[in-house]
């Protein structure tokens, strides 16, 4: 499935650290930098040198197994699982939108109250979870990007926000993902990316995949996504997510819910893209999410280069913000096209549904 000439995120052959592309470099430069303890991993989630909901999931189990394997070589083997549940607290709270790094992790911690034989064998069964998980991560996708495909009319223009492809990702993506299928798939599509303000996820990550994999696409300003509207120049918005609450209520990139509104005035679908993993049944509506607040620079200071703005400017960045479940046409997931409510039984049922789905 994997056919990218890039990787977002694995763990290095010796277990001794995760590897990543530093997201931060790109268009321009690609780079792979190793991150060897579960602060060095948590630290790269915080500044998004790996960015995306289910990335940083993988990244934060990765994190997890490579702390397992670097504290067999302290002395005090006493603290060893009391040392890993302090590491699992610390990349949890790496960032708090995307449901992904606490289901994840979650998962992990599991491992820590199992008996084992040895440090070395909870190690080796924390590594072994944590790439159980990334190759998941791939499966689902391909499927949801499958499944997503039915979407497409023939010739369509896409609009998207942010980044969902590789990147966001441990392969595929996930609304990039449908897209990338679309393509292949001979649909002759073309996409509106939108640059996304501030940290610029569409331009500087969705362009650099997208004419990777020779995607027709053309690149704009957020605020040009409501005349594209107005010009009959949309066919479908498709975006991601970090968290969905029960009632299909979505947090993901701000600007996502300002492009619903749009959508839903120029009477456009416009659809969710995510695993059943991103949805959060222990909430109930989007109330509930917490809305990740960025530093200033990241708004006074687009890049990292000059001010655009005084220093002592008065500066609002949030990461992120809520659609409601009533602007979405339909949740496009590795079982289908879903609406919601999502009650844990639902859940529990369709994941089974895609398990057996694997299976045969
Ligand atoms: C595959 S969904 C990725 C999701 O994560 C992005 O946020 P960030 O770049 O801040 O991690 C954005 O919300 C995308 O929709």
């Amino acid at each position: 499935m994997g056919s990218n000439v890039f990787f977002s995120v694995k763990l290095a052959e010796d277990h001794r650290s995760v590897v990543m592309l530093d997201q931060r470099r790109l268009p321009a430069h690609k780079e792979y930098r190793n991150f060897y303890s579960a602060s060095e991993v948590a630290e790269a989630i915080r500044k998004m040198v790996v960015r995306g909901a289910p990335v940083i999931g993988v990244a934060a189990g990765f994190g997890i197994a490579v702390e397992a394997q670097r504290l067999l070589n302290c002395e005090d083997k006493e603290s060893y699982r009391k040392d890993l549940k302090l590491a699992c607290d610390l990349l949890e709270q790496s960032r708090p939108t995307a449901v992904n790094l606490s289901w994840v992790v979650k998962r992990m911690r599991k491992l820590l109250s199992v008996e084992y034989d040895s440090e070395e064998a909870l190690a080796s069964a924390l590594i072994e979870e944590a790439s159980l998980i990334a190759s998941e991560d791939v499966a689902i996708n391909y499927r949801i990007a499958k499944l997503g495909n039915q979407l497409i009319p023939q010739k369509a223009n896409i609009l998207h926000l942010c980044n969902t492809g590789a990147l966001a990702t441990v392969d595929w993506g996930t609304a990039l993902g449908v897209i990338r299928m679309g393509h292949v798939s001979g649909k002759e599509i073309h996409v509106w990316v939108c640059e996304t303000r501030p940290r610029l996820q569409g331009a500087r990550l969705t362009t650099w995949e997208l004419q990777q994999q020779s995607i027709p696409m053309t690149l704009i300003v957020d605020s040009a996504a409501g005349y594209l509207m107005q010009m009959k120049k949309v066919d479908l918005c498709l975006v991601g997510a970090d968290r969905v609450a029960s009632n299909g209520d979505t947090a993901n990139k701000i600007g996502t819910y300002t492009m619903a509104c749009l959508a839903r005035l120029h009477d456009i679908p416009f659809y969710i893209v995510t695993p059943l993993s991103s949805i959060d049944t222990d909430i109930l509506s989007g109330e509930e999410i917490q809305i990740e607040e960025r530093v200033s620079d990241e708004i006074l200071r687009p890049s990292g280069e000059s001010l655009i703005a005084s220093e002592t400017t008065s500066v609002y960045n949030p990461a992120f913000d809520i659609t409601p479940a009533s602007f979405i046409s339909g949740f496009v997931t590795e079982v289908g096209i879903l609406q919601p409510p999502f009650t844990l039984q639902v859940l529990d049922k369709l994941k089974k549904e895609y398990q057996s789905h694997i299976v045969n």
